[in-house]
């Protein structure tokens, strides 16, 4: 279900799973492709191994993400390998997986803690093997956007037009959807990344934060149909019982809402003063609310479209006690302005 969302969403590519890790994922992989494969390219995760890579062609798929660690840290404590043998294994596997026909996207695992010659021996590696995308995993998210800018940069120029560059960032420093932008700024044309940011650790980059940044802050195009971001960010919330942050941007309860009077008042005359996207193209909603910030212009709206027209002298009553409500450590409704609002009428 989450795979036709994310197909009717308009994603380039689906990586549906790693299908030699469990059978589960096996079938799922499978599914998936049979589902949305006609609408989407579905790729599956592998390890740089025969027994990885024909697990995943026996899946029915035609794209793989195979991968292996490139930097010294994993090399030597978890893959106990030289360089040569990592060399030798990339070499291998995509050599392989070109063999039986697959579109193969290579990714130099902790690229970003690699150092830099071997870095670029690998990937040149790969691509003589035969891969067609270089992804760049920013695996611990230690990169800056800085830094990860100049990296891609780099990395793009090396490579040339052929080849297509992608971004994979974490977020362990809360950095995630900034270096994915800066890596899309630096020329790569795919970027990774997951609804709502779910994954590993603190997660990776969220879909919705990284389309919406590269549509309005790069004034780059994307195939999503963004009005569907909140549904499907919901649905998958729903889905895998993970809930989103209610101060998630793009998709939180609370990106697009407003309490605060000067606030307030801004949105009512011209939304674009307080919402640089608006709630609709994201398919989210605005919400007005009421509390120890709130000013006269917004409560007048709020009543008004209650039915109900005070003066600006019984306005002030009525924000004057909804403060005083709400410092008192109350989250204060339309409601209770109703209510307020109605017994001063009748007083
Ligand atoms: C940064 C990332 O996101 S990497 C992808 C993370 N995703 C996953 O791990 C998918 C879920 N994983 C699993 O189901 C399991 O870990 C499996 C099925 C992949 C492997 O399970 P196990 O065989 O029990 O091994 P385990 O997970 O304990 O250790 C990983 C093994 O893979 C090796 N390995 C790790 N990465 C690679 C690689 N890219 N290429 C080849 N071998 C690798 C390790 O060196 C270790 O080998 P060893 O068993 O010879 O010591
Ligand atoms: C497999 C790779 C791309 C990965 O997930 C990472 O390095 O974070």
């Amino acid at each position: 279900m989450i795979a036709r969302n994310l197909a009717d969403l308009g994603v380039d590519v689906i990586e549906a799973g790693f299908p030699a890790s469990s059978e589960g994922e096996f079938i799922a992989t499978k599914k998936i492709f049979e589902e949305v494969g006609d609408q989407v390219e579905v790729i599956g995760l592998s390890r740089s191994n025969k027994n990885d890579i024909d697990k995943t062609i026996s899946t029915g798929i035609s794209s793989i993400h195979l991968f292996i660690a490139t930097s010294e840290l994993h090399m030597k404590y978890k893959l106990k390998m030289t360089k040569e043998e990592v060399l030798n294994k990339i070499y291998e596997s995509v050599k392989y997986a070109k063999d039986h026909g697959m579109i193969v996207e290579f990714s130099p695992e902790d690229a970003t803690r690699t150092e830099e010659d071997f870095l670029f021996t690998a990937i040149r590696t790969a691509i003589e093997a035969g891969a067609e995308r270089i992804n760049i995993p920013d695996t611990v998210g230690t990169m800056h956007p800085f830094k990860y800018y100049d990296m891609i940069k780099k990395i793009v120029n090396f490579v040339g037009e052929r080849i297509i560059v992608s971004v994979h960032c974490h977020n362990d420093f809360g950095l995630a959807t900034a270096n994915s932008l800066a890596g899309v700024y630096a020329g790569a044309r795919q970027a990774h990344v997951t609804v709502n940011g779910i994954g590993e650790r603190a997660g990776n980059a969220s879909l919705e934060e990284v389309v919406m940044g590269i549509k309005k802050l790069l004034n780059y195009e994307t195939n999503v149909k963004t009005w569907k971001l909140y549904e499907v960010s919901r649905f998958v919330a729903e889905m895998t019982g993970i809930p989103v942050p209610y101060f998630k941007a793009i998709v939180g309860d609370n990106a697009f809402g407003h309490e605060s009077g000067i606030h307030v008042h801004g949105v009512i005359e011209n939304p674009f003063t307080y919402e640089p996207i608006s709630p609709e193209e994201v398919g989210n909603f605005r919400r007005l609310a009421l509390g120890k910030h709130s000013g006269i212009h917004g409560l007048r709206k709020l009543l008004e479209e209650q039915g109900i027209y005070l003066s600006e002298d019984k306005l002030k009553i009525v924000l004057a006690e909804i403060k005083k409500l709400a410092e008192s450590g109350n989250k204060v409704t339309v409601e209770d302005a109703k209510n307020i609002a109605l017994k001063l009428m009748n007083s």
